[in-house]
C-alpha cells in the first residue's frame, strides 16, 4: 500500500494541479493577472546568469517541504535566505510555489523578486497556460516543465507560450526515453533530477549518464540530492553547466550561512584545479 501511494505522487500532484488550476481561474481571471506590475518589466536572463564567470552556477532553491522529506524548514525568512544566497554567489533562484506538497505560495517568489535582481524560477508543477501568465505576473524569469508530467505535444506548447511571453523554460527529465521525446526548440535549459518523482530514489549516476545525450544548444542543469562541493565540480567536469540545490542549504537553520561555506569550499576546488572563480 505504502509502495503504491508513492508511486503514484506525481500523478496526485497533477491531478490536484488542475483542479487548483479551474478554481484559480475562475477566481482570478487571466485579464487581472495581466495587470501587475511584474508583467511588463524585462526578464532577468537564467542563460546568461549560469554562465557569468563570477558566479558558480548554482541555483538555490527555497524549500520550506517537500512530499518526500515532509517539514525542511518551516521558519525560514524568503528575504534573509534568498538575498544570503546571492550574495553567496548563487547564479539565480528556485522558489516553490506549490503550498498543498511543498508548502509554498506565490508570495514567497514575489518577496524574492522584490529583495533580488537576479533570475528567478517558479518551482511548481506547470499543466496549464493559466500557471505561466501567473508565473510573469508574480515576477518569475524562468518556469519549469516537467517531462515526467506532460505529453511532448501539450509541452512544446506550454515552453513556447512561455516564450511568448518572454520566459524562460527549464524542462525536467530523469531518464533518456523522456529527454528524447520531449526535447523541442522553445527550450532554454534542460534539467537532470536526480530524484525519481515517481519512486522518490535519488542518484547522480542519472545525472552523468544523461549528460552527453543533452544537445549542446540546451544549458545542462543536475538537480536535487547534491550535498558535496566536489559533487559540483565532478558534475561540471561531466558538462553540466548548472546546479539545482535545495535541501542541502534548506535543512539548516541558517540556510544561507550553509550556501557560503559550500560555495566557498566550491570555489576552492576550483582554485586547486586552476580554474579560478572570480568574486
Ligand atoms: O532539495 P534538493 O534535493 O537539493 O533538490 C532541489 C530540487 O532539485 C528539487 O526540489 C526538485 C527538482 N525537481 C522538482 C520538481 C518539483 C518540485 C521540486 C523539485
Amino acid at each position: 500500500m505504502l509502495n503504491k501511494n508513492l508511486m503514484n505522487i506525481l500523478e496526485k500532484i497533477i491531478a490536484y494541479k488542475k483542479t487548483e488550476v479551474a478554481e484559480k481561474s475562475s477566481l482570478v481571471p487571466t485579464k487581472l493577472l495581466e495587470k501587475s506590475i511584474y508583467f511588463d518589466s524585462q526578464v532577468v536572463s537564467m542563460k546568461k546568469y549560469i554562465k557569468r564567470p563570477d558566479k558558480t552556477g548554482i541555483i538555490a532553491e527555497f524549500k520550506r517541504k517537500s512530499p518526500s522529506k515532509g517539514d525542511i524548514n518551516t521558519n525560514a525568512s524568503v528575504e534573509t535566505v534568498t538575498i544570503g544566497y546571492m550574495q553567496a554567489g548563487a547564479s539565480a533562484l528556485s522558489i516553490l510555489t506549490d503550498k498543498e506538497f511543498f508548502g509554498g505560495k506565490n508570495e514567497d517568489l514575489s518577496l524574492a523578486r522584490k529583495f533580488n535582481f537576479c533570475p528567478i524560477l517558479r518551482k511548481d508543477f506547470i499543466v496549464d497556460e493559466y500557471q505561466i501568465i501567473e508565473a510573469k505576473s508574480i515576477g518569475a524569469d524562468c518556469i519549469l516543465l516537467i517531462a515526467a508530467a506532460l505529453e511532448p505535444k501539450r509541452l512544446k506548447e506550454l515552453a513556447a507560450f512561455a516564450h511568448g511571453l518572454g520566459l524562460e523554460v527549464l524542462m525536467e527529465v530523469h531518464d533518456s526515453k523522456e529527454l528524447d521525446k520531449s526535447l523541442n526548440e522553445h527550450l532554454d535549459l534542460v534539467g537532470v533530477n536526480n530524484r525519481s518523482l515517481k519512486s522518490f530514489e535519488v542518484s547522480l549516476d542519472t545525472s552523468f549518464g544523461l549528460v552527453e545525450r543533452i544537445p549542446s544548444e540546451f544549458l545542462k542543469i543536475s538537480e536535487s540530492g547534491i550535498s558535496h562541493p566536489g559533487t559540483l565540480y565532478e558534475l561540471r567536469k561531466a558538462g553540466f553547466d548548472g546546479f539545482l540545490i535545495g535541501e542541502n542549504f534548506m535543512k539548516s537553520s541558517r540556510p544561507h550561512q550553509v550556501a557560503l561555506n559550500f560555495m566557498n569550499a566550491y570555489r576552492k576546488i576550483l582554485k586547486e584545479v586552476g580554474l579560478v572563480q572570480e568574486k
